[in-house]
């Protein structure tokens, strides 16, 4: 590790959460990494383990094609994720080390999480335990308290986004429809189908009870193994939330009356009656949450009540390719200066995680 004696920030493993000062340049490109398996699937390409070859260190490496980036008209969508991950840095997020590109395609280097995505766990287990659920929503609301309070909104928090490390705590990732919130810039409907707030879908104004009501979807989910709103698209799924107000309605075995009224509250259609609407400290002092040990779990010093199983990183789901094609007309050649700026800043990503960090830790 580091000869130096500058301290650098620890992540909840107690590792470091940069890459040694060796490898400090502009040299970074793929070829400083060894690929070892596909460990994800994106939109735009895979994502990969990778090691740093001169220092040992993992990495998740984001690999985006370029001409799948503006088949899709995804540049801002890219360019976003790449900006606000640099702002952002704190334990319960994918934080991100490197950002480069080649001639091909855009790299994002990132804290590795070898635990597989919450999609995965839910599709093998269908439904957690209530104990297991509550250390869940606990670092999901931790990661999502930081990003709020750096005035950011997620916008797709969904079981595929959140990752679990080997320890079973978990990291929300994938920023590309995040946004800094304003109340002006916040009525265009991107998210997911299933998590996405009544707000967002009918257009309107909204701001960090749109990511809660997420949380609620996925609590759920967890507890009843299906969601609350269920359709084959965003009109169904639409027209149901029109028609009536979902809730909790059964209790499983072994569930508390105060978890149902956490998850009820979270998934409530009108945004200003929703727990969270008015932040982090309505979310922690609910009777559900509020013995929680906020400041153990941000120091990673619980044992999580679930912990992925050492395969959990091989999804079959990444070893397919993409079935959409290319647009045929896109010239990558004179699209290239579309990705000016998309390059690794030694400089600024220093000054960055550093405040960000000591804030992030001082805030649990
Ligand atoms: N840092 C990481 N460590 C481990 N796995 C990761 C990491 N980041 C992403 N993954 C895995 O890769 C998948 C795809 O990553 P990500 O969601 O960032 O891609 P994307 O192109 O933005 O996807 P989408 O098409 O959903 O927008 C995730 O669902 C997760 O399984």
């Amino acid at each position: 590790m580091t000869s130096n004696n500058t301290k650098r920030p620890t992540n909840i493993n107690g590792k470091n959460p940069r890459p040694e000062s060796s490898e400090q340049s502009n040299s970074i490109s793929k070829s400083s990494f060894n690929y070892h398996y596909a460990i994800g699937r994106g939109g735009f390409g895979k994502v990969w383990k990778v090691e740093m070859k001169r220092t040992k260190e993992f990495f998740a490496l984001k690999e985006m094609q370029k001409l799948r980036v503006i088949s899709k008209r995804s540049v801002h969508s890219v360019m976003n994720e790449r900006k606000i991950l640099e702002t952002l840095k704190a334990n319960f997020i994918v934080n991100m080390h490197f950002a480069f590109q080649d001639r091909e395609n855009l790299y994002l280097v990132m804290d590795l999480k070898n635990g597989g995505d919450l999609r995965y766990h839910i599709a093998k287990n269908k439904r957690f335990t209530e104990v297991q659920t509550k250390f869940i929503a606990a670092c999901i609301v931790s990661g999502l308290q930081y990003v709020h309070s750096n005035g950011i909104l997620h916008r797709d928090i969904k079981p595929e986004n959140l990752v679990f490390d080997e320890r079973g705590y978990l990291h929300i990732t994938d920023f590309g429809i995040a946004r800094v919130w304003t109340p002006e810039n916040s009525k265009d409907t991107s998210g997911t189908p299933g998590y996405m707030a009544p707000e967002v879908i009918f257009r309107q104004n909204h701001g960090i009870a749109a990511d809660y009501f997420a949380v609620g979807v996925i609590l759920y989910e967890l507890m009843m193994g299906r969601r609350p709103y269920i359709g084959r698209d965003r009109k169904e799924i639409r027209d149901q939330m029109i028609s009536r107000q979902a809730r909790v309605s059964e209790i499983p075995e072994g569930w508390t009356m105060e978890a149902v009224d956490f998850i009820n509250k979270l998934i409530q259609r009108k945004s200003s009656s929703r727990l969270g609407n008015k932040g982090f400290g309505e979310i922690s002092s609910h009777p559900w949450l509020k013995d929680f040990p906020w400041k153990d779990l941000s120091l990673g010093a619980l044992t999580s009540p679930y912990i992925p199983r050492s395969q959990d990183n091989f999804d079959p789901r990444n070893l397919g390719d993409w079935k959409d094609e290319i647009d045929p007309t896109i010239d990558l050649a004179s699209s290239q200066n579309l990705f000016i700026g998309y390059s690794y800043d030694e400089r600024v990503f220093m000054e960055v995680s550093n405040a960000h960090h000591k804030k992030s830790l001082s805030s649990f």
